[in-house]
């Protein structure tokens, strides 16, 4: 079988050291049982198949009964210590899902944007939520199946070699051998069909977080009968997928029953002569079949682990795509950068897409005193100047400065402390207006009416029944776009920062509303660097600064 390494080992490295140094106690709480059980299990049986030679009336009076008795504890202790062990490991894989998740969140927050054009909410979550399952299983069954069954097979195995005889310990062993062998055959043929149905169901997630997001355009165009039909048709695949996989499995259980056949056989046809012969008692013989069927359970554990192992490993793939998909290169924070003048310059800037559109050769100067207006034709790359003043991505060739300072070189938890963006997508949380203002910063009831009145929304919110506790529904769709742009705009200014980047942050708005708007941003721009995308040129006054964007090649 074969395993993309390079791929899985980072993220399982960082999950599995954080959940080693999270669950330690635990750990070692499951290890110290899982070992008495397996010791208790052992001696069980093999204190019993001696009792058993023993057992004569005489010795009874002699105190055999008081050994029997302590077989008893030994059996009841295994017990015990079995299901101890199995749920203090399930009490890791709470961890481990903690650690999981939290990491993986924490890893999104750092990928690029071009990362979300790629993969939409609803495939992040299934990403997220097979690769945890994939992991769980792996330490799971790490640990209360192959670690219990490793014990159980060097100890049963000695004893087997011991009381009985080395060949069947031998046959024993060679029958393990076997059946490890074509667990991990059977998994290596099936492995393609898994990765099909786990690649096919990314793909439905991916198809569903599409759906749901144009849900009301789909109903309009009357387009959900043939959203269900591809839907069904996806599903379809990777249920064939499973199929196919689960087919193979089941022509493998003859090859399994066979395997268990022969070696009952074969060690039954050379053990029972030797009862008949006296070589070995009856209660040997009794030993050899408990040990047989305990030895069997550790087996099937370890193919059915192996079988786990495959399986999680595809299901982790996805997983470990999106922890591996490119991250932003960011500098660390130095927290020593400050905007001074709030001079912001482009000097020959031009960034292409993969598909060979975006800008070309852009030179301008902002400065505080006046607004600052990028104008252009739709698609000459107005919004991808913003893109790079948000460092979601890096110029190809020229340079943007702030104050002189290169701003490759500032670190974006720095940056982003002295710059807001109002980009033309607003989104907003299904939470408050509070919260959607704030969004996390530092609470300041008095920061949050100014910034509402700056953005000519304090009327409209202290008009509502729960003022700024009114939620504001999926996506803010309980408000009108004007209304939510006008949110937008109070969050980019709570927080008085000290450049405000408005990507048509007034086109949802009537003319009064806009006006109202910008005559309160023109009493900022004194102390605020401000830059507008817009295409209604009337906005503009005469006294602001008025930069053309050309289109570029395609
Ligand atoms: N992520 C992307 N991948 C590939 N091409 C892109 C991407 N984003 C934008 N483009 C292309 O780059 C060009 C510039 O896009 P941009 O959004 O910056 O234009 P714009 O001037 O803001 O347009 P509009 O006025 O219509 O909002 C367009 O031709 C667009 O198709």
């Amino acid at each position: 079988m074969k395993f993309d390494l390079p791929l899985i080992s980072p993220p399982l490295r960082t999950i599995l050291s954080n959940y080693l140094k999270t669950a330690r106690l635990v750990l070692l709480a499951v290890l110290v049982t899982t070992l008495l059980g397996t010791l208790t299990s052992i001696s069980a049986p093999y204190l019993f198949s001696r009792l058993i030679d023993q057992l004569t009336s005489a010795s009874m009076a002699g105190g055999l009964l008081w050994a029997f008795m302590a077989y008893a504890v030994l059996m009841g202790a295994a017990y015990t210590f079995q299901r101890m062990s199995s749920f203090l490991t399930f009490m890791t894989s709470e961890s481990l899902n903690f650690v999981t998740s939290t990491a993986f969140f924490a890893r999104l927050l750092e990928k690029t944007s071009d990362f979300f054009l790629e993969h939409n909410p609803a495939e992040i979550e299934s990403a997220q939520q097979k690769g945890a399952s994939a992991l769980n299983i792996v330490v799971q069954f790490a640990l209360a199946a192959v670690l219990p069954s490793i014990a159980q097979l060097i100890l049963a195995l000695g004893l087997l070699g011991t009381v009985l005889d080395l060949d069947i310990a031998l046959i024993v062993f060679g029958y393990g051998v076997v059946y490890v062998a074509l667990v991990t055959r059977a998994a290596s043929v099936t492995r393609p069909h898994l990765d099909e149905a786990i690649e096919q169901s990314q793909a439905s997630s991916r198809f569903v977080g599409n759906a749901i997001s144009s849900m009301d355009t789909l109903r309009q165009f009357q387009s959900d009968r043939w959203m269900i039909g591809q839907f069904n048709d996806r599903e379809r695949t990777v249920l064939d997928a499973f199929g196919r996989y689960a087919m193979i499995q089941v022509r493998y259980a003859f090859v399994f029953g066979l395997a268990l056949t022969a070696q009952f056989a074969i060690t039954l046809w050379l053990l029972v002569p030797r009862v008949a012969a006296g070589e070995l008692t009856v209660g040997d013989l009794v030993l050899f079949n408990t040990l047989l069927l305990q030895l069997n359970i550790p087996f099937q554990m370890m193919g059915q682990a192996i079988q786990q192992f495959a399986q999680s490993y595809s299901n982790f793939v996805p997983f470990a795509r999106m922890w591996q998909a490119e991250s932003h290169d960011d500098p660390d924070s130095t927290r020593s950068f400050a905007v001074t003048e709030g001079v912001i310059a482009f000097t020959d800037v031009s960034y292409l897409y993969g598909n060979g559109r975006g800008v070309c050769g852009v030179n301008f100067t902002a400065r505080r005193g006046t607004i600052t207006y990028i104008i252009g034709d739709t698609g000459s790359g107005k919004s991808t100047l913003f893109k790079l003043l948000l460092k979601a991505m890096r110029p190809a060739t020229g340079s943007i400065t702030i104050d002189g300072v290169d701003l490759g070189s500032i670190a974006g938890a720095d940056w982003f402390a002295h710059v807001a963006a109002v980009p033309q997508d607003i989104v907003l949380l299904n939470d408050t207006l509070a919260t959607n203002i704030v969004l996390g910063r530092p609470f300041d009831q008095a920061r949050l009416r100014r910034a509402a009145e700056r953005a000519a929304i304090l009327g409209f919110i202290e008009g509502l029944e729960s003022g700024f506790q009114t939620m504001v529904g999926e996506r803010g769709l309980k408000l009108s776009g004007g209304e939510r742009q006008r949110i937008a705009i109070a969050r980019a200014l709570y927080a008085d920062p000290a450049i405000v980047l408005l990507d048509e942050a007034s086109s949802a708005l009537d003319a009064e509303t806009e006006k109202d708007i910008m005559d309160q941003l023109r009493r900022l721009r004194d102390e605020v660097t401000i830059i507008a995308i817009t295409h209604r040129l009337s906005v503009i006054a005469a006294d602001d600064n008025v930069v053309r964007i050309g289109s570029t090649p395609t």
